[in-house]
């Protein structure tokens, strides 16, 4: 029904811009008009879908090489969101600052629709190129924003619901685009609160590293706040305010651009002194809790906070663990054993089902292996496209084909030479390429397309699949000599449901997530996560985690309710009477979006622009937010 209201404006929007050259007044939010008209302007046709040439596999990994650390630094909530589309019919998708898509997961269905409209990896994404979207109008307007099916400037992008926030760097410059994107008939209110968070949480990873010589100043209007994403971080050379993070630069009502030019004496009264937490006064009269970690504060660098967020690695009664995987006895020994098979040259399988930890189990590997100097190539068999697969894994000499580079390619298999190669999804490797790829590791030579001479190449192979390999074999969809030369040494991973103690499973990993003793599941809640089956096993699990833990108020106990809902139903049981919200609390997430934005309204004394500006969405989402939920 409010749907359809809203439907029903922007349609009527539409046509008052597109066909009676009329702006639509209020009929869409002012970021969406703006944008509208910016496209317009350009003269873009809003009917046509533009032919958008997507980067060629290598193109698109360079990208993906010169976005290494963002990409690196954005994988947990990747995953966590990943763990949110497979739930909701969504994909999650990483982009460039110039709004290229360098990855895109999500839910297979969805996936092939959104190609339809070339939402997939290599493609670009600016408003310049396609028109209003949550992505490139993110970018160009620096903040959150959600773009709803007709909201979208061309015609055929009406199909799409997408939410998106800019990641940006301790400087104030947009690194990439986090997005959740899913049909528009289904109603994704809360994808954007879950992008910002997540986009928050990125952010604040930045602050992790690279400012070891400077002083880092983490301060918050609650104590609670402190080693959280939500706290403020000002980072100062000297006297003078270099970085900073959007929550910090909120506190003082600057944005990036006091970079460089404000002084410290200009935010606060004093530095603190001791190590720890302490008050801070601030500009204004205004008292704060804060931290300083950094050069001039060695020992309250030791003493505050990196604790306070990375829990310590070797707490007592720890379950085994192989780096940073969670296991059972009997796979920690094997992954063991792994590492000495590969020191061997003895190829090592690693099966489990989706989202068991094969490629951390690979990486780990390799970690501890004689090749740890060498590389770790990780190819996924199931996703480079069957034309491209060969040029990729063999490599080419220049003008192999048409299209080929110029200098010809390397190839992957030599890409890993002295390291590991590690072959994802090897069940899906199409039979052509599967008898290449025997003759290579019988041969130890790789020889690339169009060249005279093969090339001989070294390195440890590690090949994973979820599916069931020798049946493959047995309908003869893979190769028996294949599968016994990479099947030496088998290691199958188990799925969270057969785990021995999945209680002390679940405690151990939001230790790992939330990182703070401060944050603390109910036992209701700890319950119904070790009961649930979790088909996409630790990584589901591990998302859901990670989605609690940032919609976790602090100092508050997380209760069953903010548990997804299939998560929630998996046991009967009455929680432990310590519920994290009261009672008259919501119970979904759309609910629990409301409730924020009431408090936020409140704190501000019901000043929308203020509460608007406090949640990070714009004053006519939260109006238009509001309004719907009447
Ligand atoms: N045993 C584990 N202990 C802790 N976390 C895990 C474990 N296994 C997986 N994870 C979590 O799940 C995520 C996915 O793991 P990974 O990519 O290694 O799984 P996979 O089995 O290779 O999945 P897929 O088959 O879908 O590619 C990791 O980033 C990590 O957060």
């Amino acid at each position: 029904m409010r749907a359809d209201t809203v439907s029903r404006a922007v349609s009527a929007a539409r046509r008052q811009f597109f066909n009676e050259g009329r702006p639509p007044q209020s009929l869409v939010a002012e970021p969406i008009l703006r944008s509208w008209r910016r496209c317009a302007d350009r003269g873009l046709d809003n009917q046509v879908l533009p032919s958008l040439v997507p980067l060629t596999a290598g193109e698109l990994r360079q990208a993906s090489e010169r976005n290494e650390r963002l990409r690196r630094l954005s994988r947990p909530e990747i995953e966590s969101l990943y763990a949110e589309a497979m739930q909701t019919g969504c994909v999650v998708v990483l982009t460039d600052a110039s709004g290229l898509i360098l990855e895109s997961r999500g839910h297979a269905a969805f996936a092939s629709r959104a190609a339809q409209v070339a939402l997939h990896p290599g493609v670009d994404w600016s408003e310049t190129a396609t028109g209003t979207n949550a992505v490139g109008t993110a970018l160009l307007e620096g903040r959150p924003i959600a773009v709803h099916g007709g909201e979208h400037y061309l015609d055929p992008h009406g199909i799409l619901s997408c939410s998106a926030a800019p990641i940006m760097d301790p400087f104030g410059h947009a690194l990439g685009v986090l997005d959740l994107s899913g049909p528009a008939a289904v109603d994704h209110r809360h994808a954007l609160g879950l992008v910002r968070l997540a986009a928050e949480q990125i952010e604040h990873r930045f602050f992790d590293d690279g400012f070891a010589e400077l002083q880092v100043l983490r301060l918050g209007a609650d104590r609670a706040l402190l080693g959280t994403a939500r706290e403020g971080v000002l980072v100062f050379d000297g006297e003078r305010l270099v970085a900073a993070n959007r929550h910090g630069l909120g506190l003082f009502g600057i944005d990036w651009s006091a970079l460089g030019s404000r002084r410290v004496e200009e935010l606060v009264a004093r530095l603190p002194q001791e190590a720890g937490i302490a008050r801070i006064e601030v500009t204004g009269g205004r008292v704060l809790f804060g931290r300083l970690d950094g050069a001039e504060a060695p020992s309250r660098r030791v003493a505050g906070g990196v604790a306070l967020r990375r829990a310590p690695s070797n707490s007592p009664g720890r379950l085994p663990q192989f780096g940073e995987l969670l296991l059972r006895e009997e796979d920690e020994r094997a992954l063991s054993r792994a590492v000495k098979m590969t020191d061997a040259g003895v190829p090592v399988l690693i099966q489990g089902e989706t989202g068991t930890g094969k490629e951390m189990a690979a990486r780990e590997v390799h970690r501890r292996g004689p090749r740890a100097a060498g590389p770790f190539v990780a190819v996924n068999c199931a996703a480079i496209p069957e034309t491209l697969i060969e040029a990729e894994l063999f490599g080419y000499e220049e003008g192999a084909f048409t299209g080929a580079r110029r200098h010809g390619r390397k190839g992957l298999l030599r890409e890993a030479d002295g390291g590991v190669l590690f072959l994802d999804e090897i069940g899906d490797m199409p039979l052509a390429l599967q008898s290449r790829l025997l003759r290579v590791l019988q041969d130890r030579e790789v020889l690339p397309l169009g060249a005279g001479r093969p090339v001989s190449v070294d390195f440890a192979l590690v090949c994973a699949t979820h599916r069931h390999l020798k049946a493959l074999v047995e309908s003869g969809a893979f190769r028996s000599d294949l599968y016994f030369r990479i099947a030496h040494y088998t290691i199958e991973l188990p799925a969270v449901r057969d785990l021995p103690d999945r209680l002390a499973t679940v405690r151990e990993l939001w230790r790992r997530v939330a990182g703070d003793d401060r944050l603390a599941l109910t036992a209701g809640c700890e319950e119904r996560l070790a009961a649930y089956e979790w088909p996409g096993n630790f990584r589901q699990l591990v998302g859901v985690l990670r989605m609690l833990a940032a919609l976790a108020e602090p100092g508050q106990p997380v209760g069953p309710d903010l548990l997804p809902e299939e998560v929630g139903a998996s046991r009967g049981a009455s929680d432990d009477g310590a519920p994290a919200v009261a009672s008259s609390e919501p119970a979904d997430l759309d609910a629990i979006e409301l409730a924020a934005m009431r408090r936020a309204l409140d704190a501000h004394g019901g000043n929308v622009s203020k509460a608007a500006r406090a949640l990070g969405i714009n004053r006519s989402t939260l109006y238009r937010r509001l309004l719907s939920t009447h």
